[in-house]
């Protein structure tokens, strides 16, 4: 944290800096009027009401989000640019979303960005340039075709032959014209099909991945059987599953009942029914995509491994059309086989849009930059808590900023590749809504809201796991005590007791103004603690910590590795089941005849694969300037003995959990992070060297 003034608590101010402190305070703050120059150094709040374009396309109107009860939201930085002719709630757009002056990136970021996104998205451009000369809708001819992406280099396009890609990447033409000329082109082999090309096709691949894959955040304990739906069944049709416990008891192999499965908490589900199912008609009055509700439950075995067990599609009744469902299992009928094929390749199209659109973007990048704006508007950068917090804030408002303009925004990355399309980011309004509280994005409160952990103040952490190997959880509990232990101290440090934090006038401001105002929405929600303790003030603070460095690592860091080879993480599924009601005949028959045809039409198409591998690429990568969780270059620079000691004890004990998680990366016995193939569990190291390494948490959601 290297800050340039010396700590100081508002009440303790040398008399001639008081009139600093206050004035430098509310010129970051602004008068909330104008459109913001990149000069400025304003933290202001607004809505998520520059996501649409209607000025530029009727289709591209999109709702705001944020400051109403039907979109609830995250507020963002205020840019202030003129509202939209022709839809007056829209904030109109432009090349650049502003930050302020201190937010940007450095000139070494800058380039990375630049380099990686022109080299990352030039390896998409060329599959996509190929293809958009004939149909950006085609999809891949074969699977040969797929690995040759890895294989064989591909000329540069010339940048007047990016076709659509030019609307997407703007700023990229202007690379590409100043860019390297006739390279080839490589797209580096993912992480996970280097050790194992066939790994997604296992059912115990993709069973182990929601415990020690890039989307660790989605697995829940199974608590009542039979499964229900929460929607009402007069609107979405029966609320009880499919799934029954002869279907369960069969996959499990009559080891136990399904009830005896619930009360020794055996069964585990991914629950993507009721978020997806209100918007499955609306999604599929869009071209080329398709959406269900879906359920998959997974048995845990007596090695500590999850058996993938079935899986229920759900259409939902509509004024056209009934209720469909089906459940599906692995078998050894070929057909029904292959159906459990494309049935796993829509989930994890489900599960893909669940980890960018809520585990990614909503639950880090998003809800962070409250903090950031509350913080610069409310603590001097003189208090110790801003000293604390600034380097967990470094360069997420600019990567929020780009992300609005070419990934989330109306026609951008997200839209044009994930199965919800124009709804994507609504969906993750409704996630906000209905999930999130500030007390759960803490780790542990975390863990036991899905049943994955209990309190049990005798165990490690001070909780036990439900699955004792959950590599994401044992790595991550390591990362939150230690981030525990350092914010323990430091607030230990400057406020020896309540009351002192009761008098910080600038500190109460600041957590007021991150509950009514940066997550105003959710003001009155459970969950929010008040700061009236030196322990609630460092669990909060940790919480904050958490979400910015090591939750933003475990969902981030691992992309390219997992969701580089798309057959393993599908963006989207664009073709209904062959057996849903009412059946297609023709669908059927060439599905019949040519599955292996049918399952690469369901998958992304060529442009949409490449496009999304070459982004996934660029947001794996460590920039060579990343500062690092508990890394020296952040080190407390003021010459405070108690506070050196407690970041000196601190950066230690990371480099020893890269030790722990070095060695438990070697245990066979964790057969969740350790075997044949398997990619060990990285993503929790805090420690990296630049590039796509699969580990290391940078102290902040920096890309
Ligand atoms: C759903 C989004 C999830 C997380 C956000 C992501 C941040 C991405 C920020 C920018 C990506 C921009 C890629 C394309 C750049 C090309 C733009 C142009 O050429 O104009 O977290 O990592
Ligand atoms: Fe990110």
């Amino acid at each position: 944290m290297v800050c340039t003034v010396q700590p100081y608590l508002p009440g303790q101010t040398p008399p001639g800096l008081r009139s600093y402190r206050s004035k430098d305070l509310e010129e970051k703050r602004g008068d909330g009027r104008g459109e913001r120059k990149p000069s400025d150094r304003i933290y202001d709040y607004a809505t998520y009401n520059d996501l649409g374009d209607p000025d530029s396309d009727a289709a591209k109107a999109r709702p705001v989000l944020g400051g109403s009860a039907q979109f609830p939201y995250p507020r963002r930085c205020r840019t202030g640019r003129p509202m939209s002719a022709k839809d007056p709630s829209t904030e109109t757009r432009s090349g650049d979303n502003y930050v302020p002056r201190d937010e940007a990136f450095s000139e070494v970021k800058n380039l990375q960005f630049s380099v990686t996104t022109l080299r990352s998205v030039l390896h998409a451009a060329v599959p996509a340039v190929q293809s958009t000369l004939i149909d950006p809708n085609l999809a891949f001819p074969s699977f040969f075709v797929i690995d040759k992406l890895f294989e064989d280099g591909v000329e540069l396009p010339k940048a007047d032959q990016l076709g659509f890609l030019r609307s997407v990447v703007p700023r990229l033409l202007q690379l590409l014209r100043d860019g390297p000329g006739d390279q080839v082109l490589l797209f580096d082999r993912p992480a996970n099909v280097q050790k194992d090309k066939f790994a997604w096709l296992r059912d115990e691949e993709f069973a182990r991945e929601t415990l020690a894959g890039m989307n660790p955040y989605a697995i829940e304990l199974v608590r009542e059987f039979p499964l229900k739906s929460k929607l009402d069944p007069a609107v979405y049709g029966q609320a009880e599953s499919a799934i029954t416990a002869e279907v369960l008891e069969r996959q499990m192999g009559r080891v136990m009942t399904v009830a005896e499965a619930v009360s020794q908490k055996r069964l585990f589900m991914l629950d993507y029914h009721d978020l997806f199912l209100p918007y499955v008609h609306r999604i599929r009055a869009q071209a080329h995509t398709t959406m269900y509700g879906s359920r998959t439950i997974f048995f845990l075995c007596n090695d500590g491994t999850l058996r993938l067990l079935a899986i229920e599609l759900t259409r939902p009744a509509s004024p056209t059309q009934p209720q469909w469902r089906r459940v599906f299992t692995s078998s050894t009928d070929t057909t029904e086989s292959w159906l459990w094929r494309m049935a796993k390749s829509h989930v994890r199209a489900h599960d893909s849009g669940h980890h960018e659109l809520i585990s990614h973007w909503l639950r880090t990048h998003c809800a962070v930059e409250p903090y950031i704006i509350a913080a610069n508007r409310q603590l001097s950068e003189m208090h110790p808590v801003y000293q604390l917090l600034h380097p967990h804030f470094r360069y997420t408002m600019r990567i929020n900023a780009l992300a609005r303009s070419a990934l989330i925004n109306a026609g951008g990355i997200i839209e044009l590749s994930f199965s919800p399309q124009r709804y994507a980011i609504e969906l993750s309004s409704v996630a906000y809504d209905k999930l999130w509280r500030f007390d759960t994005e803490a780790l542990p409160a975390d863990l036991v809201r899905r049943g994955m952990a209990v309190e049990d103040p005798a165990a490690e952490h001070g909780l036990r796991l439900t699955i004792p190997d959950y590599p994401f959880a044992n790595d991550g509990l390591l990362v939150w005590d230690a981030i525990k232990g350092w914010v323990t101290a430091y607030v230990a440090r400057f406020y020896p007791d309540a009351s002192t934090l009761a008098g910080d006038a600038e500190l109460q401001a600041f957590w007021t103004d991150v509950r009514t105002v940066g997550h105003g929405d959710k003001k009155d929600a459970p969950g929010w603690p008040a700061l009236d303790s030196p322990d609630s003030l460092a669990h909060a603070l940790t919480t904050i910590i958490w979400v910015a460095s090591a939750h933003h690592a475990a969902v981030n860091f691992g992309q390219y590795d997992f969701a580089g080879y798309f057959p393993n993480r599908p963006s989207i599924a664009r073709t209904n089941m062959p057996v849903e009601e009412p059946v297609d005949a023709t669908a059927l028959a060439a599905f019949l005849d040519n599955p292996d045809q049918a399952l690469r039409e369901c998958f992304p198409s060529q442009v949409q694969a490449t496009l999304v591998m070459a982004v996934l690429d660029l947001l794996s990568t460590h920039s060579p300037d990343e500062e690092y969780l508990g890394g020296m270059e952040t080190a407390p620079w003021n010459d405070d003995a108690t506070v050196q000691d407690a970041y000196g004890k601190f950066n230690a004990r990371l480099k020893e959990i890269e030790g722990i998680m070095d060695e438990r990366n070697k245990d066979r016995r964790l057969k969740n992070r350790c075997g044949a193939g398997i990619l060990p569990y990285q993503l929790m190291k805090p420690f990296s060297q630049p590039g796509v390494t699969g580990m290391g948490i940078p102290n902040s959601t920096s890309i």
